[in-house]
């Protein structure tokens, strides 16, 4: 605990940057340093950008003594800041506490430094490190107060961690509703510390709260990547272990943890709230900005509160998506939602921050926002404008833009593609059935030449799908004579399998085999000679296709929730409710069949269009476009790579057909995702049961679905697992190590399938003998991650005894709910 007892060694602070933020942080940290002398050195360090200039006549100085030397002769900024104890450029008119010192030399303010606490544009961030690196202490610890993102061509990661890489150190985050100039007179404000202390400063652990530490039951000699020296990394907000090897600070030197840096920040007008989600906390910064400057663009119209509410609630909502899709690992919704990083952040940036009012002006005056930037700033840089383009360009290469909407739409402004005034159709939620006439897509719809908007061009390929090539076909299922006990009864779910046709039996169809006069609603031919098509009329059900909640091989942990009796109800109302409920359905199965290709040897499928629009957005975008937009496909052409090098997926042209190709899947997968579209089940054949479908397939089901958006069926798999794993008759109730393999490796999506079969893994197996017996994988050895997942659920497991009985049940409940994906339209919605 950092307060208790006396320490050999205190904590030396340095901040590296004095801009306005960094004057107002290195305020208060020398406040705080001065004021616990047993922790830190009182003198901090600030290192300051150094420059000349002369003293403004408006400052006090100035007017106090305008003969002096000092206001008459141009100054270095450092000497001016050393002798008037106030930054006199970037935050005038405060009073600094005379153990701040202003040091030019970089190298020279960091080397003793044991905290060091970065804060500066995000521009410069990245090559001052390479200046400073090797001129710090090995084992210093960091806290970022930037706002903004690190992004390359490909790929995004937080400042606290590239800082922490390039440096070798940890770095922790500072982001809150804190205006510098408010939070220097000091006016109340809030402020979010994300620290996640290595393992390594932990000097004496402590089991969490409710907890009780049990051995690990694993033999971790068995582990055949086990790597020692990766248990010193620490995991980055991505999940992954760190590249940087940490050195362990001095036992003398009080521990950075929570505690200490809430001292170290915490003032009576300036109140810390220290949390561990270091990513939320940064992606809150850095997002914000971009959404003040559309706030200031409506605002620059004169538009109202109104207007500028409504840009702040769809800017939270793509900051709390942002997070979930990149940062899946490590984000949390309440930081966005709860903490001063977040929704207060936000508030204050669209009320007074100077991305806002530089944003306002710029429209108001009609010129860019850098020209009002450079004019009225007076040095000081805007962060908004940067992160706008980085973001973009990073979604852009994602094929993302168009699910963050707002992100996208302030980015087209600021380059001068779109007005102000597009902005509301701009964030309008698509109205599915009426896109083309969507703003969104107008343009590009409008552009023969270029293929529409981005996120409709094909996806590239990720390396990760490519290993799905090695997979040796999955087992088909075996038709069998005796159902088992895991499926429950059709009746239960009210629900039956598409009905009219010839294969049907029992209430069971296989939609390999399709009757033959189907091929005439096709809309197109098929390419390949065989096409598995649909159904031509709906399945007779009275809810919606794709709730998997009702589907006939569901979860079966809380039967008695399943299996509902079917209330009452005069004959009468009965009818009217059923043509309520068949009418969607109806329309579904007018639309136009689209031909799938899927796999390297293009096996067809035929779906309706409407059928795949409702059920992923993803493909629902791909479908309007061949649609309506035939000229975008592409043509397989001799010579040329082949297009499934470089595509997941593709709007193909083959002899005057379009079809959507979907190249690394496997059709046995898709065989069984075409009958969930058509049956909400997974299930082929009658006799078949969700013990029948290998481990192997459900995992690459789900790991479709979540590639493909297809939520419902994702949610969908999660279930079945928890049923598959928990069923007494199922002779290999878990996953093997290639599964479990394949989940870790394939897809950094999967978090919830991953969290999912380590809570199975720890709950359920017999770990001991599964150590022993399974990890005799193809790849050699088990996922070290997953195992060390297993051990810290191990650690949790079976807290307080609440696991037995009832409990049981509950836990499983709560743990199917926070495993499953949550609906687009709902993003704030993500489970803790
Ligand atoms: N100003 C505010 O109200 C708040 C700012 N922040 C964040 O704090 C971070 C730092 O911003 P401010 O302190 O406000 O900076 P600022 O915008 O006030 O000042 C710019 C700073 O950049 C320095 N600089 C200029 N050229 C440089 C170069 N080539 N290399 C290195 N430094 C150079 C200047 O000397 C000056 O210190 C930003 O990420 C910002 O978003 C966070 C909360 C509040
Ligand atoms: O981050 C800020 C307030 O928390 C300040 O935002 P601006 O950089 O837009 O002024």
């Amino acid at each position: 605990m950092a307060t208790l007892g006396a320490h050999d060694r205190k904590h030396k602070v340095t901040v590296v940057g004095s801009g306005n933020w960094g004057s107002a942080i290195a305020k208060i940290v020398a406040e705080n340093t001065a004021a616990n002398p047993s922790l830190f050195d009182p003198l901090v360090e600030m290192w300051v950008y150094e420059e000349t200039l002369t003293l403004p006549t408006s400052s006090s100085h100035y007017k106090a003594d305008p003969s002096s030397a000092h206001a008459t002769t141009p100054q270095k900024l450092t000497d001016l800041i050393n002798h008037y104890h106030e930054n006199v450029k970037y935050l005038p008119n405060i009073a600094l506490p005379p153990n701040l010192h202003a040091n030019p030399s970089l190298t020279a303010s960091v080397q003793d430094a044991s905290i060091l606490i970065f804060n500066l544009p995000h521009q410069f961030i990245n090559k001052l490190c390479v200046d400073m690196a090797g001129a710090i202490l090995p084992y210093a610890r960091g806290i970022s107060c930037i706002k903004g993102v690190d992004v390359t061509a490909t790929e995004i990661s937080l400042f606290s961690e590239s800082i922490g890489e390039k440096l070798g150190i940890y770095c922790g985050a500072l982001s809150g509703a804190n205006i510098a100039n408010e939070v220097a007179l000091e006016k109340f404000s809030e402020t979010t510390i994300g620290y996640d202390p290595p393992a390594l400063d932990s000097r004496a652990p402590t089991p969490k709260e409710g907890r009780t530490p049990q051995q690990s039951q694993l033999d971790l000699t068995k582990i055949t990547d086990y790597d020692e020296e990766q248990e010193e990394r620490h995991r980055n907000a991505k999940g992954v272990a760190s590249k940087v090897k940490l050195t362990r600070p001095p036992e003398e030197l009080p521990v950075a943890d929570h505690e200490l840096f809430k001292t170290l920040f915490h003032r009576p007008y300036f109140h810390v709230h220290v949390i561990s989600d270091v990513a939320g906390v940064s992606l809150g910064g850095a997002l914000k900005n971009i959404v003040a400057l559309t706030a200031g663009f409506v605002s620059g119209l004169n538009w109202g509160d109104n207007a500028k509410a409504a840009v702040m609630r769809v800017g939270l909502l793509e900051m709390v998506k942002f997070g979930r899709v990149f940062f899946a690992e490590s984000v949390k919704a309440a930081t966005f939602t709860e903490e001063s990083c977040g929704v207060a952040d936000l508030i204050t940036s669209c009320s007074g921050g100077r991305n806002y009012r530089c944003a306002k002006m710029a429209v108001e005056k009609g010129v860019s926002v850098e020209v009002v930037e450079r004019e009225e700033l007076n040095g000081q840089i805007l962060q908004g404008v940067g992160t706008c383009r980085e973001v973009n360009g990073f979604l852009k290469q994602r094929g993302k833009e168009a699910e963050f909407p707002l992100l996208t739409a302030t980015y087209r402004v600021l380059q001068g593609e779109a007005k102000v005034q597009d902005l509301p159709d701009l964030i309008e939620r698509p109205y599915h059935n009426n896109k083309s006439k969507h703003p969104r897509y107008k343009d590009a719809a409008n552009d023969a030449a270029i293929p529409i908007a981005p996120q409709l061009r094909a996806i590239p390929q990720s390396p990760i799908l490519s290993q799905f090539h090695d997979v040796t076909p999955f087992p088909m299922a075996r038709p069998k004579q005796t159902a088992k006990a895991v499926r429950l009864p059709r009746k239960a779910s009210g629900k039956q399998v598409p009905t009219p046709s010839s294969t049907q039996k029992s209430g069971f169809m296989a939609v390999n085999h399709p009757p033959a006069s189907l091929s005439a609603a096709i809309n197109q031919p098929p390419p390949s000679a065989q096409i598995n098509q649909p159904p031509t009329s709906p399945p007779v059900t009275t809810s919606s296709s794709g709730d998997s909640s009702s589907s006939d091989e569901g979860l079966n942990v809380t039967p008695s929730k399943r299996i509902k009796q079917e209330p009452f109800q005069s004959p009468n109302k009965k009818q009217k409710l059923s043509q309520k409920a068949k009418a969607p359905v109806d329309s579904i199965y007018n639309t136009k069949i689209i031909s799938i290709l899927v796999g390297p040897h293009k096996q067809a499928f035929g779906i309706h269009a409407g059928l795949l629009s409702k059920q992923s957005s993803t493909l629902a975008s791909y479908v309007q476009n061949m649609q309506e937009n035939p000229g975008i496909a592409m043509v397989e052409k001799d010579g040329d790579p082949p297009l499934a090098e470089k595509y997941q997926i593709v709007i193909l042209r083959t002899t005057n057909v379009l079809s959507l190709w979907i190249p690394h899947e496997l059709p046995a997968i898709f065989t069984r995702i075409n009958r969930w579209l058509y049956s909400s089940s997974l299930i082929l054949v009658e006799a078949e049961t969700l013990a029948d479908i290998h481990w192997n397939m459900l995992i690459a089901i789900y790991l479709f679905s979540t590639r493909f958006g297809l939520v419902r069926l994702q949610n969908h798999c999660i279930d079945l697992t928890i049923t598959k794993a928990l069923s007494p008759s199922s002779s290999s109730s878990l996953p093997d190590a290639d599964a479990i393999n394949k989940i870790w490796k394939n897809d950094s999506n999967a978090v919830a399938m991953r969290q999912l079969l380590q809570a199975l893994y720890a709950r359920k197996s017999n770990l001991a003998k599964f150590m022993t017996n399974t990890p005799v994988s193809k790849s050699g050895g088990l996922n070290i991650s997953f195992v060390k997942g297993l051990v810290i659920e191990q650690f949790h497991m079976l807290q307080d005894g609440k696991f037995e009985g009832k409990g049981e049940q509950q836990f499983w409940e709560h743990l199917r709910k926070k495993c499953h994906a949550h609906d687009e339209t709902n993003p704030l919605e993500v489970s803790e």
